[in-house]
């Protein structure tokens, strides 16, 4: 798994600051801020860790929701499928998913909003560059580029004038993959807040997670399935609900040989005591047990994934299913 994500990460590197649109339809039209509207669906990826499979699940969600918009055939909407990765270090995330290209992926646009080449933390990467870039360029980017989807796609306050009414019509998927683990760094820049407790011309940063917590988007989180994951994504999942986040589904990719030497087979055994857990110390409110997936071990590198996510097309269609399920009623709560 580690090294699908890396191997299809180093296959091509993205552009420095600014980034481009990459796109296989066509590309964001000009800004005009709306708000969140129920067409316009979005969910924010976090992970345990880097290397958990954080890229594998949004592009199965990707691949899902375009697949599910190119079968409704009933509708007159038009859904488009958008991913946004906003901090890139080494590689391109929006590469692989562009990879994993399926049915309806003439719909999908991909973005990637800030990236440097260090294979690195984004705050260290940031600096070791020299390409500062701030929490409120970050999040001023990024609500640009929701704000350019839901324009385009659909949403709104009011319909008012018959264009309002034609967009109204349309709807949007946008899956956020965050960079590294909940608790990782954002990039760094003598602009961001927290420099002056550093001194000595350190650039500051803050946690992901209290990054994009303004925008109070749902999470789709990314467990780790190996041997030591528990803890860590107990912890993750600790740190984001201590946010004020709504974890909406936790999925966990079984480790690379799906087995402890007894048989213990990890990723399953995590995704069970996640649900304990809840079960114990928590409740279903925060996470529903029927929430929590694992998926089954990635074929070893560098055989294709197609196969993979053939044979998990269900699963990820249960998760966008269940996505779409808590988003709606998320507006009549
Ligand atoms: C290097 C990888 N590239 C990327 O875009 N995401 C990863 C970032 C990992 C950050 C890990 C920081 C930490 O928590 O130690």
């Amino acid at each position: 798994m580690a090294s699908a994500k890396t191997a299809a990460s180093l296959a091509s590197r993205t552009t420095k600051r600014p980034s481009t649109i990459r796109t296989l339809s066509s590309s964001f039209p000009p800004s005009n801020p709306l708000l969140r509207h129920p067409n316009n669906r979005v969910h924010l990826v976090f992970g345990a860790n880097t290397d958990v499979g954080k890229s594998v699940v949004s592009a199965g969600l990707v691949r899902a929701a375009a697949a599910a918009a190119a079968a409704d055939s009933s509708s007159e909407r038009t859904t488009s499928v958008n991913y946004i990765k906003p901090l890139q270090c080494g590689g391109s995330d929006e590469s692989f998913i562009l990879d994993q290209r399926d049915d309806g992926f003439e719909r999908v646009a991909c973005r990637t909003l800030f990236s440097w080449n260090t294979l690195a933390s984004p705050h260290l990467a940031s600096h070791l560059e020299g390409l500062p870039v701030s929490d409120a360029e970050v999040l001023a980017s990024l609500r640009s580029s929701l704000d350019r989807v839901e324009e385009r796609d659909g949403g709104g306050t009011t319909t008012t004038t018959a264009a309002a009414a034609a967009m109204a019509e349309g709807s949007s998927v946008t899956i956020i993959e965050s960079a590294g683990g909940a608790l990782s760094p954002s990039s760094s820049s003598p602009l961001n807040e927290r420099s002056g407790a550093l001194g000595d011309g350190r650039w500051g940063w803050s946690t992901q997670a209290d990054l994009y917590s303004s925008l109070e988007l749902p999470v789709v989180f990314v467990g780790d399935g190996k041997l030591g994951g528990i803890g860590v994504t107990l912890a993750s999942l600790e740190a984001l609900w201590s946010r004020g986040y709504r974890v909406d589904a936790v999925v966990f990719v079984e480790g690379e040989d799906g087995s402890g030497g007894d048989g213990i087979r990890f990723g399953r055994g995590n995704a069970e005591a996640l649900r304990e857990y809840v079960m114990m110390y928590r409740d279903t409110s925060c996470l529903d047990g029927d929430a929590i997936m694992c998926l089954p071990p990635l074929p070893p590198m560098p055989i294709a994934l197609t196969a993979w996510y053939g044979s998990n097309r269900e699963e990820f269609l249960k998760l966008h299913h269940l996505l779409c399920r808590r988003w709606r009623d998320s507006f009549v709560e």
